[in-house]
């Protein structure tokens, strides 16, 4: 080192770089995202960490060492595997403690600096403060700690931070969701794949409330997360020049001072539904339900293994449930039963096993509660982390797709359904025959015309005014991805579900979904076909703002990939709502489209969509009358239905009948979604 002196040991200089090879994936004109994390014990799950920052295309991480001789091995094996330009390491010392006292937030933290959090806090307020310097040049910074990962959607970190950035967005608050592990595992990351879903996204319905019971009576506190469930944020790096930023919550990381300019420019976002909000003290934040925000998330793994697990209550030992003189209490959790259970003992071995049995107890899942509880909609399945890990690139998240669940249960009783198909049938008024809503003068109008009837028959019809010889086109797409169609069966965790074998077989459909089977893009084998795709999303995010203003008080928050479907040989797919268990979550399937692609439809091939309007009574009730209105399955016609109440078939085609459907998901105003 350069003014050592000769003989004596080089001092160790408290901020350090990495020397490796492995720099960040992101370009120059790239949205500079980093992240700052206070570090202590990492090993056996540093490296992947790391890599996953890389893969998604992070630009800088700022890592805090608490501890930094406990974890030199883990500092050296990453300096020497990633670049300086992608990781930096200060180290607690002298040093650093010196340059903590010139932060904004060192005369609040001043007296508290024994706790780790408070430690968590300067460090952050320090990494912001590096991170507008000109080398740095970051633009948003997260805050995550070693057990916790982002993962962002679909679309990529760009793309995302591009669309946050477009609508001023300055601090993003995303909504955790914790690791439910199968076994015992010291790499979560590579071995979990299966996560608790936040309390406020599991469906307010029995299924939902029996899915939350399951997790609470699992500890003695009764909760349904093991730790925080508050979420994480990123924030934007302000101008140089401008006030430091001072954050006093590990969880949002803007202070008090600055929230005048928040709430009037509306620049705080949340993946967090707008009805917890009151709850959380986060009004001023604006619940944002852009597809391309609310598929982000922070994964958190905090209970994996009881070795990790043991270390963690050794390390805090008898830690006070009050903090921060009293500011902060933590309350009754796993957290403190954790804590005494190891205070309990006093022989490590005796520590280790029972805090193995509490680990299995509260956290673990078996394969039948795995099945179970995704039925419940209290767990998700995420690979994303596992296979961008496996194959060295980031794999983007599988969309959304209906649940074997949700299939089976779609059906009404078999003797309702007798009664009803006597009931009369007559054709569908078909809206904007002579134009078009594509075509209209005034879409707004149209739209606003479909609005309303939806909200008074629950369905609607349209031509949609587009040009034949792009029908034509889409069509000869479609019959060429045919032999890409799987029939009527389900895919679910890689098992093919028989379709003899469940009510799936009163399909006689073959469909394909098409993003999934990385079919769409405008190079893809389908131009047409994705191209009308993006024309029903686009439909579906202008009816958003009016279906909320409407009776419905309907708010779409995601759309699933769209789905190709060919009935041909007599094939039906009897009467069934689309979404009759609310799909096992809060945002389940609410709006259907359906787009037929079949020019010149020969009617005596039958193949009509039969769509029921109840008259008398409701769809549940025995006595219910109503009638069928058949809808010509005609190239140009769309057909849009409430998925969770309007019940429908497709009758026997005996011709090709190619239609391409879209579900959008969302929210009821008793979900508290208006
Ligand atoms: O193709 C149609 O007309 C409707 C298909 C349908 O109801 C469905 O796939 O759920
Ligand atoms: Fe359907």
């Amino acid at each position: 080192m350069a003014g050592a002196r000769a003989g004596a040991p080089a001092p160790a200089p408290f901020l350090q770089r990495g020397s490796g090879k492995l720099g960040p994936l992101c370009g120059p004109s790239d949205i500079r995202v980093a992240l700052v994390s206070t570090l202590r014990d990492v090993e056996d799950q540093f490296l992947q960490w790391l890599e996953w920052f890389r893969l998604i295309g992070f630009a800088h991480l700022f890592l805090y060492f608490d501890d930094p001789d406990q974890d030199e091995a883990a500092i050296a094996a990453a300096r020497s595997t990633y670049s300086g330009e992608f990781v930096s390491f200060a180290l607690n010392s002298p040093e650093l403690r010196k340059e903590w006292m010139s932060l904004r937030s060192w005369e609040k933290f001043s007296p508290f600096t024994d706790d780790r959090m408070c430690r968590q806090l300067l460090n952050i307020a320090h990494a912001l403060k590096r991170a507008r310097e000109p080398d740095e040049a970051v633009d948003w910074m997260f805050h995550l700690d070693h057990d916790e990962l982002f993962l962002p959607p679909p679309h990529g970190l760009q793309a995302h931070f591009q669309h946050l950035e477009a609508g001023n967005c300055r601090l993003c608050l995303y909504q955790n969701f914790e690791a439910a592990p199968q076994s015992h595992t010291l790499t979560p990351f590579l071995d979990v794949s299966y996560f608790k879903v936040p309390s406020g996204r599991v469906s307010k319905t029995p299924l939902g409330a029996a899915g939350m019971e399951f997790w609470a009576q699992r500890t003695k506190a009764h909760n349904y997360f093991l730790y925080y469930d508050n979420g994480k944020s990123a924030v934007k790096i302000p101008a140089q020049g401008s006030e430091d930023i001072a954050p006093t919550s590990v969880h949002v990381l803007y202070p008090p001072n600055n929230f005048k300019e928040f709430i009037v420019g509306n620049m705080g976002w949340t993946t967090f539904a707008e009805h917890e909000l009151f709850e959380m003290n986060l009004t001023w934040m604006k619940a944002c339900h852009d597809e391309i925000v609310v598929g982000a998330k922070v994964l958190h793994y905090p209970a994996t293994h009881f070795e990790r697990l043991w270390r963690k209550y050794h390390h805090l030992g008898n830690f006070p449930a009050v903090r921060f003189g009293g500011e902060l209490v933590v309350p009754a959790s796993f957290h403190l039963e954790a804590r005494d259970e190891y205070l309990k003992y006093s022989d490590k071995t005796t520590q280790q096993e029972k805090l193995k049995e509490l680990l299995e107890r509260a956290a673990f899942l078996s394969d039948e509660e795995v099945q179970s509880q995704l039925e419940t909609g209290s767990v998700v399945s995420i690979d994303t982390v596992r296979e961008s890990l496996r194959q060295g690139v980031w794999i983007p998240p599988r969309q959304l797709r209906p649940s074997l669940f949700s299939l089976l249960q779609r059906r009404p009783s078999k003797e309702a359904m007798e009664r009803m198909q006597r009931m009369r049938r007559m054709p569908a008024e078909v809206l904007f025959e002579a134009v078009g809503l594509l075509k209209m003068e005034s879409l707004d109008q149209g739209l606003q015309k479909v609005v309303e009837q939806l909200e008074t028959r629950g369905w609607a019809a349209c031509h949609l005014g587009l040009h034949g010889k792009l029908m034509d086109r889409a069509r000869l797409e479609a019959s060429q991805l045919k032999p890409k169609m799987s029939k009527g069966a389900t895919v679910i965790e890689n098992r093919v579900v028989d379709p003899t074998e469940s009510p799936n077989a009163l399909r006689g459909d073959w469909t394909l979904f098409m993003q999934e089977q990385g079919l769409t893009g405008p190079k893809g084998p389908a131009p047409t076909l994705t191209m009308l795709e993006s024309a029903l999303t686009d439909l579906g995010m202008q009816l958003d703002p009016r279906l909320r203003r409407s009776r419905l008080q309907l708010r779409i928050t995601e759309r699933c990939d769209g789905m190709l479907a060919c009935y041909e040989e007599g094939g039906a797919y009897s009467a069934h709502l689309d979404n009759a268990d609310g799909d096992g979550r809060v945002d389940g399937r609410v709006l259907t489209m359906v787009m037929y692609l079949n020019q010149n439809w020969d009617r005596r091939a039958g193949g009509e969509l039969a769509i029921f309007e109840p008259e008398k009574g409701e769809l549940g009730d025995e006595q219910v009358e109503g009638k069928w209105y058949m809808v010509s399955p005609e190239a140009n016609t769309l057909v849009l239905l409430l998925a969770d109440r309007v019940l429908h078939e497709v009758r026997s085609a005996y011709a090709e009948r190619y239609a391409l459907s879209m579900w959008f998901c969302g929210q009821h105003a008793e979900y508290g979604g208006s």
